[in-house]
């Protein structure tokens, strides 16, 4: 694997096998500056993986990345540590001065500012992945890499920080890459959707929709059933 700089995202022939088993065989990736991508695919496909090798977490994927200098994940789970208070996990690893108002403005923007004081064990699921996000926001990310944030959320708590993310790409404009099951999360989010499927990026989506989005736009249900049946999900109702 060779790594350089670069401003979006511009991956060549990235492969990964774990054992003899290839579970991405050559996959070529580009994101530009700015532009939200959502991935979908089977559970196993891959994705994880994928997003992994984006974060440069993974040397031992195969192929050439080009990837920007500063790069934050958001997993499914917070990840907070349990003894540091909530603005010292925002900036746990972050250098330079100011750590406690950068902190402070970080959750500023994710609606969080009167919790900097808090212990991670006294938020709900849906603050903690806010605090994840302002985790990330810190770090002022070119490349923003969001796995599956909202999974284990209830749904009114996921439409919220889906409206959320919104916002802050909308102001922050990093290159996203949302590793997501969630069809229509995909659609409300991305400008193109990917579906992963043996090893390749099977098909591509264009999400040519204004922006805020409405989920009974005839051109957004159109859409999602296409990525459904991409996905091998045809029923109508679903
Ligand atoms: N460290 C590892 N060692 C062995 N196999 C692995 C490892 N990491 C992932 N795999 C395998 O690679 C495949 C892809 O995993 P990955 O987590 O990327 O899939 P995914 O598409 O993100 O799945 P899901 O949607 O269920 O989260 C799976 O078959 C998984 O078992």
């Amino acid at each position: 694997m060779t790594v350089t700089l670069h401003e979006g995202v511009r991956v060549r022939g990235l492969s990964r096998s774990f054992g003899d088993r290839t579970v991405l065989d050559r996959v070529d990736l580009d994101i530009a500056p700015g532009e939200f991508v959502a991935l979908l695919g089977a559970s196993g496909s891959g994705k994880s993986t994928l997003l992994r090798a984006l974060g440069g977490l993974d040397p031992q994927a195969g192929g050439d990345l080009g990837l920007p200098d500063r790069k934050a994940v958001v997993y499914q789970e917070h990840r907070l540590l349990p003894w540091a208070r909530v603005w010292k996990n925002v900036v746990l690893g972050v250098k330079g001065p100011d750590l406690k108002a950068r902190a402070v403005a970080a959750l500023t923007e994710v609606g969080l500012k009167d919790r900097a004081e808090a212990w991670p064990l006294t938020l709900s699921g849906g603050e903690s992945q806010r605090v994840a996000l302002a985790r990330a926001l810190v770090r002022t990310p070119q490349l923003l890499l969001l796995d599956e944030p909202f999974g284990a959320l209830d749904a009114l708590t996921r439409m919220k920080a889906q409206e959320l993310v919104a916002d802050l790409w909308a102001e922050h404009r990093p290159a996203v890459l949302l590793v997501t099951h969630d069809v229509e999360e995909a659609l409300l989010l991305a400008d193109r959707a990917l579906l992963l499927a043996d090893g390749r990026l099977a098909e591509e989506i264009t999400v040519d929709l204004p922006r805020p989005r409405a989920l009974d736009h005839p051109d957004f249900v159109a859409l999602r059933r296409r990525l459904l049946s991409g996905l091998g999900v045809e029923k109508e109702n679903r």
